[in-house]
């Protein structure tokens, strides 16, 4: 079988690496990551639905790699103090050194906790990504941002520490639940929608191809927005300008997250394809962007059967003021100023801090009244 494997290299000084996407990067772990050892041995973070479907797959591929592993509870109510202080003890009762390597091996939960715990352990440890979800392959595996949940809002507890190195297989995806893979794919279409209406345009029509299973659709999703995510982060590794692109829709999404108490009641991606609907409609209401944009994006979201509004959110939420104090935790904020990511047309988001408070409230209170 030939090798369709594609490299993008994220090019960051002494901090570069490689994301390798493909299909059947698990069975050839052991070689990908031995580089990367000074002892032949690596201590595993995933989680139990992950650890249950491929951990086996993994430690073959790994071949005579020793390989331990902490398989924690699945979703995003792991991203948290009492889960994370288990995983740092567990890597410290494996005696896990500063020259190991730590794998994250699952989603964003993993991913981002397991990366925050090898950025503290002995004061930083290298971590290899091996995310096992689109929204992981696309997106939370590369660029370095790990850390976990508060009380006070998402990912609030963190630090930038970038990866040794990401494989990204592809043939994983098949084991995901269309729920969840349909969660990554709001990430996906967050690409399209910040920076490459080729690409948006691409995924109106190949969206449910790559949702059926096209498997070379899926490695050209994964590739362009790796692509797209490398080059952003190579300008701005830590988010002083222009990285906060690639929080189009996070905004309303974190607030959205924390208010539904980080549960299965909206996933991650769930929230940022709301939140991008959400941004397009406050742009087109501050005259930025025509009103066909937001209505490309919410058609495009419905076709795919995605959650597009607040109203697809089951169970309660706080109104419109209460939703504006949780946005008021967000990270970009400066100087008390929220900073939004808006947009003039598909394909062409914009970083601003200008955005009247009273426009998002109406945003927020229309989208309210149509529950
Ligand atoms: O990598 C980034 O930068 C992103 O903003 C990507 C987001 O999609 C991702 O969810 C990220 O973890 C959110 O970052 P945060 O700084 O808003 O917590």
């Amino acid at each position: 079988m030939t090798d369709t494997t594609e490299t993008v290299h994220v090019d960051l000084g002494s901090r570069s690496y490689d994301v390798r996407i493909g299909a059947g990067l698990l069975a050839r772990a052991g070689a990908e990551i031995a580089p990367f050892l000074k002892r032949r041995r690596v201590a595993v973070l995933t989680d139990e639905t992950v650890g249950e479907l491929h951990l086996d797959a993994l430690r073959e591929g790994l071949d005579d790699i020793a390989m331990t592993a902490l398989a924690l509870p699945a979703g995003e109510a792991t991203k948290g103090w009492p889960q994370f202080s288990r995983a740092v003890d567990w890597l410290l009762a494996e005696k896990v050194e500063r020259r190991d390597i730590v794998v994250a091996f699952g989603g964003g939960v993993i991913g981002d906790l397991a990366g925050f715990a090898a950025a503290v352990l002995r004061r930083g440890v290298r971590f290899v990504q091996i995310p096992t979800s689109l929204l992981a392959q696309v997106d939370s595996s590369v660029g370095g941002k790990t850390g976990i949940n508060s009380v006070h809002g998402k990912n609030l507890i963190g630090a930038f520490h970038q990866p040794a190195l990401v494989l990204a297989d592809i043939g994983v995806l098949g084991t995901l639940p269309a729920r969840d893979f349909l969660s990554g794919y709001g990430e996906v279409v967050k690409y399209g929608l910040l920076g490459d209406a080729a690409f948006f345009d691409w995924l109106e029509a190949n969206g449910p191809a790559l949702a059926a299973g096209d498997m070379a659709a899926r490695q050209y999703a994964v590739r362009r927005s790796v692509e797209m995510k490398a080059r952003i982060v190579e300008r701005d590794e830590t988010e002083e300008g222009d990285r906060a692109l690639l929080n189009l829709g996070h905004t309303f999404c974190h607030a959205l997250e924390t208010a539904t108490g980080y549960s299965d009641r909206l996933l991650h991606g769930e929230g940022v394809a709301i939140g991008c609907a959400l941004a397009f409609e406050l742009s087109q209401r501050l005259g930025l962007c025509s009103q066909e944009a937001p209505s490309r994006v919410r058609a495009h979201l419905k076709a795919m059967g995605m959650k597009t509004d607040l109203a697809d959110i089951p169970g309660d939420l706080p109104d419109a003021e209460a939703l504006l104090a949780l946005m008021a935790q967000d990270k970009k904020i400066v100087d008390g100023r929220l900073r939004f990511i808006l947009a003039r047309g598909i394909g062409e988001a914009f970083v601003t801090s200008d955005v009247p408070g009273e426009a998002v409230r109406k945003v927020l209170g229309e989208a309210l009244a149509r529950r």
